[in-house]
């Protein structure tokens, strides 16, 4: 099932820097791991935005929840979950 997920980072005033830096670098982690796994499939920074457009690949609803709940920036995204259906003009 695939899930088209937009995410906005919102960094708190009062956040630890170094924490911050912390929680990037295993977000970063993460979001690798993801993608060699075929779970996320795109990842495309929205310009002029601390934001992303992803598109996710997985079983259901419930693995979707659980993958972004577990995200190490969960707490400082807002998340919008559009799913996607097949188009019936697409040619793939
Ligand atoms: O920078 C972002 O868009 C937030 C988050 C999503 C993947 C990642 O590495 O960081």
């Amino acid at each position: 099932m695939l899930y088209c997920v937009e995410m906005d980072v919102r960094v708190p005033h009062d956040v630890d820097p170094q924490v911050f830096e912390r929680l990037k670098a295993e977000e970063k982690a993460r979001a690798q791991e993801l993608q060699h796994q075929g779970k996320w499939r795109h990842l495309w920074r929205v310009a002029g935005r601390y934001a992303n457009i992803s598109i996710f690949d997985v079983e259901s609803h419930d693995e979707l929840h659980a993958i972004l709940s577990g995200l190490p920036l969960f707490p400082f995204m807002e998340m919008r979950v559009t799913p996607l259906a097949r188009h019936p003009s697409a040619i793939d």
